[in-house]
């Protein structure tokens, strides 16, 4: 278990994160979300030993971590940390860096591990390759490869996919978590990434302004988000006042994710359209209710200004009033 006590961090002054205590079940695997800035990457670093906290304290498996004025090597052994940037060998071959830090004395068995981590990646074609030959997002499948040969006990990822094309990045994230349910890894991903968070975590962590503002299974922080910040960070949000809906004048908000707005050429409710935006598997519908901008989906696309009716399910609105 990973235990985090008032932790308060600054790099000059002012506190960049600000009494932050939390804990993680060792295998959990938990979301850290929160606007750009607020103190994700920090966090990690504060964790992993990069980082000297001033203040609180950090406890892994009943372990105080003291941090790197007390390690003579920067970082926890039995953590990693993959940061924005990677640590590889330029001119050493891709399954060279990723062994690096494997024991040589079996070689058969170095082999077959450097091997099983290839295919997580995806990269065997590439396993004789040198790191300077590779493009950003290749480095990355190396980086995150490299980080799970030693098999940690915690693994902090800040942004793991974020040079990683659409078409790869899916079935990396499958392997990867995969591998670390197996083997029982604790994983802490700083992300924005709303498919990271709602398909891959079993908590989600939310910092604002450098406080931890929750701690939640997933699938109910997504739910019923407590607030504005906490929805958006999910992706388009719509704050609707009750009375729109025909609620009275019920002067209370809402917050309804574009998907759960339904178009219903029989509703009473009626918006016009200012932009309809294509997004693939359905159109992303701009429009005007009662002065206030909202976004909804739909399966065909709208001309402005066209009047179109919406809906939304009794029970959406019950659970977010
Ligand atoms: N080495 C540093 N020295 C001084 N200030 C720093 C340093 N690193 C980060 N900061 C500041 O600390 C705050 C938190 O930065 P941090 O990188 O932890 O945010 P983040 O949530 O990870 O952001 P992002 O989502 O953009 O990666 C920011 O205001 C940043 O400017």
């Amino acid at each position: 278990m990973l235990r985090v006590e008032n932790l308060t961090f600054a790099y000059d002054k002012l506190p960049v994160l600000k009494d932050i205590s939390f804990t993680i079940d060792k295998g959990q695997h938990v979301a850290l979300i929160g606007a750009s800035g607020c103190g994700k990457s920090t966090l990690l670093k504060l964790i992993y030993g990069l980082l000297h906290a001033e203040q609180g304290n950090l406890f892994w498996e009943h372990r105080q971590l003291m941090g790197p004025l007390f390690n003579l090597v920067p970082g926890e052994e039995n953590m990693k940390y993959l940061s924005q940037g990677f640590e590889l060998q330029a001119f050493r071959t891709v399954a060279e860096n990723i062994g690096e830090f494997l024991s040589n004395t079996d070689q058969e068995s170095k082999k077959d591990r450097v091997d099983e981590l290839l295919a997580i990646v995806e990269m065997e074609e590439l396993a004789d390759v040198k790191i300077e030959r590779l493009s950003g997002g290749q480095k990355q499948r190396v980086a995150l490869a490299k980080a799970l040969a030693k098999k940690p006990q915690l693994l902090l990822l800040d942004e793991p996919f974020h040079n990683i094309d659409n078409f790869r990045r899916s079935a990396l994230r499958r392997n990867l978590f995969r591998f670390l349910k197996r083997h029982n890894i604790t994983s802490i991903t700083a992300t924005h990434d709303k498919t990271d968070i709602l398909s891959f975590t079993d908590q989600t962590l939310v910092i604002k302004q450098g406080e931890l503002i929750a701690q939640q299974p997933t699938v109910q922080l997504y739910q019923n988000p407590k607030d504005y910040y906490i929805a958006s960070l999910f992706g388009e949000v719509n704050k609707i006042q009750l009375a729109a809906f025909g609620q009275g004048d019920d002067k209370r908000y809402v917050l309804i994710y574009p998907d759960e707005i339904k178009v219903d050429p029989d509703a009473q409710l009626q918006v016009r359209v200012k932009n309809s935006y294509f997004n693939g598997s359905h159109y992303l519908i701009e429009a005007v209710l009662d002065n206030q901008i909202i976004f909804f989906n739909a399966s065909q696309e709208y001309q402005a200004p066209e009047l179109v009716g919406i809906a939304i399910a009794e029970e959406i609105l019950n659970l977010r009033k």
